[in-house]
């Protein structure tokens, strides 16, 4: 028997936590059970109470308080704690059948999808050990990156970053669409979604107005200012075209608020795990053939 789950992940405040709970009241709505992971140990308010939660296990407060650690250490150390005692979520996690979807709730620290190896190690044990969950990473990156272009193209990379340390289903989501509704046009949007790397040079943001702009944004000495001179536009054009060549991101634009929009994450995720394919089928009732009848 297979199990179903999504890994819910992204930046700090990319709309993850929202995210669980529209999930989790849209199957609801649907009448698909679910079973709500929180992985996050300084999460302190849920919609929905988890059925699971890493704070009865260690919190993020405590360590701070106890180990002297910052935030991002302390993270660090409640995930290897974690894994040091998987029994504490490999145990529950056995009873849930096929019809459930898990869906897990992360924690916002970059460093995880980055460069620590830890996640790597806790989704093998999910995916690939006796627990045998069927998984597919929900990516989160804020729609409103798309109106601060390098900073919507180093979030991709942080995407693609865990895309490749994961190895599992992916899908990349534009959260928080609401915010964005009539600043940007649709066809420009479109150019975000399906990522494309001339953004880098038709930023209006970098419009040339003056002879003395032309020449800092042109200028590779320039040092004026560095978030916006040729050298920082040659680093998001690099970078910009790794992803390009990577081809293999694009996004799904959400708006949480719009059952239609949750609909449509919902089958993206689905379709990845196979979530349909194994659950026993069941006649609707009116098809209910009366065999004596005949
Ligand atoms: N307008 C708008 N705000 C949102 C949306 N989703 C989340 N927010 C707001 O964004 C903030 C962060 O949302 P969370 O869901 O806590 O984000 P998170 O990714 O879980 O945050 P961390 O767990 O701290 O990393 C909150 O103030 C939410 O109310 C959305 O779709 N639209
Ligand atoms: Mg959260």
């Amino acid at each position: 028997m297979s199990k179903f789950g999504t890994l819910v992940m992204g930046p700090a405040g990319a709309g993850k936590s929202t995210f669980c709970s529209a999930l989790i009241q849209h199957l609801q709505n649907n009448k698909r059970p679910c079973f709500y992971v929180n992985l996050d140990p300084a999460a302190e308010e849920f919609a929905f109470e988890p059925d699971l939660d890493i704070k009865d296990l260690i919190s993020l407060e405590d360590v701070m308080e106890e180990m002297g650690l910052g935030p991002n250490g302390g993270l660090i150390y409640c995930f290897e704690f974690l894994m040091e005692n998987l029994d504490f979520l490999t145990d529950p996690l056995e009873e849930v059948t096929e019809d459930y979807l898990i869906v897990f709730d992360m924690p916002g620290q970059i460093e995880l999808y980055t460069h620590v190896p830890i996640l790597p190690g806790l989704v093998k044990t999910l995916m690939h050990g006796s627990l045998n969950i069927r998984m597919c990473a929900a990516y989160l990156l804020e729609a409103t990156f798309v109106i601060d272009r390098p900073k919507f193209f180093s979030g991709t990379l942080s995407a693609m970053s865990a895309m490749m340390m994961l190895e599992m289903p992916h899908i990349n989501i534009l959260s928080k669409m609401d915010l964005v509704k009539g600043q940007v046009a649709k066809r420009d949007l479109k150019r975000f979604v399906d990522v494309d790397v001339d953004l880098i040079d038709d930023d209006p943001s970098r419009k040339v107005q003056t002879e003395e702009e032309q020449k800092k944004y042109t200028d590779p000495a320039s040092t004026d200012n560095l978030m916006s001179g040729a050298s920082f536009h040659k680093l998001n054009k690099a970078v910009a075209e790794l992803i390009d060549g990577f081809s293999m991101v694009s996004f799904l634009k959400m708006d949480v608020q719009d059952e239609h929009s949750l609909s449509a994450v919902l089958s993206y995720i689905d379709d990845a795990i196979q979530f349909h394919e194994a659950q026993e089928p069941r006649e609707p009732k009116e098809f209910d053939v009366d065999v004596s009848m005949e």
